[in-house]
């Protein structure tokens, strides 16, 4: 069942137009999100997490059309966000940040204190709760956004390049966390690091200069990789997949589509 759906979605920054009438039907599951630098990755984040609003367009996120202002607060609750620009407090500790988005979404008061454990734990962050941010790594900070991403048990989460200032031993734990989430909810990862891709997505949606380019699963763009002619172009499958979907896309202009959808 599809849980999230985008019709016509056109977005514009002045006058960049960063989306270009995307199309796209999502479900249960975790999906990468994967395109050059300024492909319109997190301008589509945004526009999912309803921080910004489209030029045209329909949103429709877990049945409710988030053009509509009064449907926003409903979806919102059930929706987790880790923008790139990770905002936050840093006199807070780890715990108390957590707790204040959590309120944020407002989930009952009786819940928080074990929701907010339980995130915190998620993170590999439990023996840092009491630390205040502005004594943690970068890293830490962006477990920290995990975890405030993921306290509320969204429905659909939205992570925005989570994996960047990850050490290799944390990106490996976060994969497995991601998979896990992915059992239940809708979650959408944008990432330069194709190799989270093939190692926990069950599919991936290539963007390409504000259009889809591909769509399918990670051993469907590995296997396009494999078929491809063209050599040096990725040091593994699904690099050479990558490229050789970006490649297909700007030769024909249209989408390419994998496999399994
Ligand atoms: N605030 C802004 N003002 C003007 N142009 C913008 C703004 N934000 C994004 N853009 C432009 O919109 C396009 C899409 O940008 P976006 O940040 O969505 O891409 P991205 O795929 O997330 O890139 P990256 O991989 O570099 O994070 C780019 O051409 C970018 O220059």
């Amino acid at each position: 069942m599809s849980t999230i759906r985008v019709t016509g979605l056109r977005v514009r920054h002045r006058r960049t137009v960063a989306l270009d009438g995307v199309d796209l039907t999502l479900g249960r599951g975790v999906h990468g999100l994967l395109g050059p630098n300024g492909a319109g990755k997190t301008s589509l984040i945004r526009v999912l997490a309803t921080v910004a609003q489209p030029a045209e367009g329909r949103v429709e996120i877990l049945g409710e059309d988030v053009g509509e202002a009064g449907r926003r607060g409903t979806v919102r609750r059930r929706l987790g966000y880790l923008p790139q620009e990770f905002g936050h407090y840093p006199g807070f500790t780890v715990r108390e940040f957590v707790a204040y988005v959590a309120w944020l979404k407002e989930l009952p008061a009786a819940d928080t204190p074990a929701a907010v454990e339980r995130a915190v734990e998620r993170v590999g962050l439990g023996d840092r709760a009491d630390a205040r941010l502005r004594t943690l790594s970068g890293g830490m900070v962006r477990r920290v956004g995990i975890a405030q991403a993921i306290v509320n048990d969204p429905d659909v989460l939205l992570l925005d390049e989570p994996t960047a200032g990850l050490d290799p031993e944390q990106r490996v734990e976060f994969r497995a966390l991601l998979r896990g989430l992915g059992a239940s909810a809708t979650v959408i990862v944008s990432t330069h690091l194709v190799e989270d891709v093939a190692a926990a997505c069950t599919e991936v949606t290539l963007l390409d200069a504000g259009r889809v380019a591909y769509r399918g699963t990670p051993d469907a763009l590995s296997a396009l990789g494999e078929d491809s002619d063209d050599e040096g172009v990725g040091d593994n499958p699904i690099e050479r997949g990558y490229t050789a979907a970006l490649r297909a896309h700007r030769a024909s202009g249209t989408p390419l589509e994998g496999a399994a959808r």
